[in-house]
């Protein structure tokens, strides 16, 4: 389960200032905007069933749900395979969507995409409760020769090269989601 990892303000205020910004804020907002649009011009009549990948998905779908103007519903799923940490394992399933998926399209909506267990995870679990669709949403893709093959989001608001990153809804070690751009972490901060 979670792993508790002590971080000191001063500590993460290090880790900020030694990591690289890759996305600011109003590239953030360029993204979100694009993703809204793109979505919107799939999903509008579908009704769709918006289902937030917790914890990380937090920031970005409250973002994005504001952009969304057609009727949809929202839901959320707890699945995690980085238990504050840095190196993905497992998917853990903390709880799964109360809202009956059958005949639904639905929409996942997630920080990241990296290696890809934690989407196939999901639609598959979607699927296998009857859902009419299931498409995907990330505010960053991290593409990687790990990823799990043939596994794409529909929908991609900006890319991230192969690092760890933080920030816009991303933790570092359960910190920093809140921070308002797209951070790799200092390799000297990865472990
Ligand atoms: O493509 P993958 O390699 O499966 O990784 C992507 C997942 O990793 C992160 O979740 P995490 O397990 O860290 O939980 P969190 O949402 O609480 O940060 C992120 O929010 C995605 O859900
Ligand atoms: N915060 C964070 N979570 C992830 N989950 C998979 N990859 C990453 C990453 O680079 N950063």
């Amino acid at each position: 389960m979670t792993q508790g990892v002590e971080l000191t303000a001063e500590q993460l205020a290090g880790v900020l200032e030694r990591a690289e910004c890759l996305h600011d804020a109003d590239a953030i907002e360029a993204a979100l905007n694009r993703l809204g649009e793109q979505i919107t011009a799939v999903m509008a009549d579908t009704r769709p069933l918006v289902l937030g990948v917790m914890t990380g998905a937090i920031v970005p779908m409250g973002r994005l749900l504001n952009r969304l103007d057609f009727p949809l519903e929202i839901d959320y799923i707890h699945a995690t395979r980085y238990h504050k940490t840095t190196t993905g394992r497992e998917l853990v399933w903390l709880a799964r969507p109360q809202t009956p998926l059958r005949d639904r399209h639905v929409l996942i909506v997630d920080d990241i995409l990296d290696e890809g267990h934690t989407f196939r995870g999901l639609i598959d679990e979607c699927l296998e409760h009857g859902a009419a669709s299931v498409h995907t949403a990330v505010l960053a893709d991290k593409p990687n020769a790990g990823r799990v093959p043939g596994l794409a989001a529909d929908f991609v608001g900006l890319t991230v090269p192969e690092r760890y990153v933080f920030g816009a809804g991303m933790d570092y070690k359960g910190y920093l989601r809140n921070v308002d751009a797209i951070y790799a972490a200092d390799p000297a901060d990865e472990d």
